[in-house]
């Protein structure tokens, strides 16, 4: 599998992305400028990342301008093929910018942006322990319309909730005020996948943490199971 990690005017988490993917994941990865739009060396089996930052600035809405970059229209139409595509944090957003995530990514509840380690874990298996990764943002409280979210969560697109150390899921282990603990989901066909917490940040013992190993192992695990055919 190789990887492409798009860099947008504003991203600023693609160095730690492309970083964490050749040394810490020894993943194949090549960076990806937002002003290109040639990806036909990409399979389907390979996976475009959209990562953290500001993208234009976050004007208008954080994702709303990168959406519209000639990188992201190759990106959207390698997604609706079946290509894997993972978006984390200002990437997340993006994705559901683009329509390729369903939901929408509002201000946290606090008006504030939130800069802290958080607990996560993976709600679809039972064995799972809790993760702590860390998040960096200000809008990261998913929300999606009633109907909608219902099929998210009745299709099992929700992968990572936010907990505590303990592992329990509940108000006072939400960061952000997300819909249901909500910090990472898949589409229906499970190729594209968001997340709000950055794993990249966690995956070299430099830095004093290694649990976003285990995000990068699940969620791609988690997506070549679904992968479209
Ligand atoms: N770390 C990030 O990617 C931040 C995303 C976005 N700029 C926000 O504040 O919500």
């Amino acid at each position: 599998m190789k990887f492409g990690v798009v860099i947008f005017p504003g991203s600023n988490c693609d160095r730690d992305m492309l970083d964490a993917l050749q040394h810490d994941l020894q993943q194949e990865v090549v960076a990806l400028w937002h002003k290109d739009s040639d990806i036909a060396s990409f399979t389907t089996n390979d996976c475009i990342v959209l990562p953290g930052g500001f993208s234009y600035g976050d004007y208008l809405r954080c994702g709303a301008i990168a959406r519209f970059s000639p990188m992201m229209q190759s990106v959207i139409a390698f997604a609706n093929k079946g290509g894997k595509v993972l978006g984390v944090c200002n990437g997340f957003q993006i994705l559901c910018e683009s329509g390729l995530l369903p939901g929408v990514l509002l201000a946290n509840a606090n008006q504030q942006f939130v800069c802290k380690n958080v607990y996560i874990k993976n709600t679809n298996d039972a064995s799972a322990t809790p993760l702590m990764i860390p998040i960096a943002h200000g809008e990261g409280r998913f929300y999606a319309a009633p109907d909608v979210l219902a099929a998210i969560e009745a299709n099992h697109q929700v992968i990572y909730r936010y907990c505590d150390a303990a592992g329990n899921v509940n108000e006072q282990s939400n960061p952000n005020g997300t819909t249901n603990n909500i910090a990472g989901i898949k589409n229906a066909q499970g190729n594209v996948f968001g997340m709000m917490p950055h794993p990249e940040r966690a995956c070299n013992a430099a830095l004093g943490n290694q649990d976003g190993v285990q995000v990068f192992e699940t969620l791609l695990g988690v997506i070549a199971q679904n992968i479209i055919a």
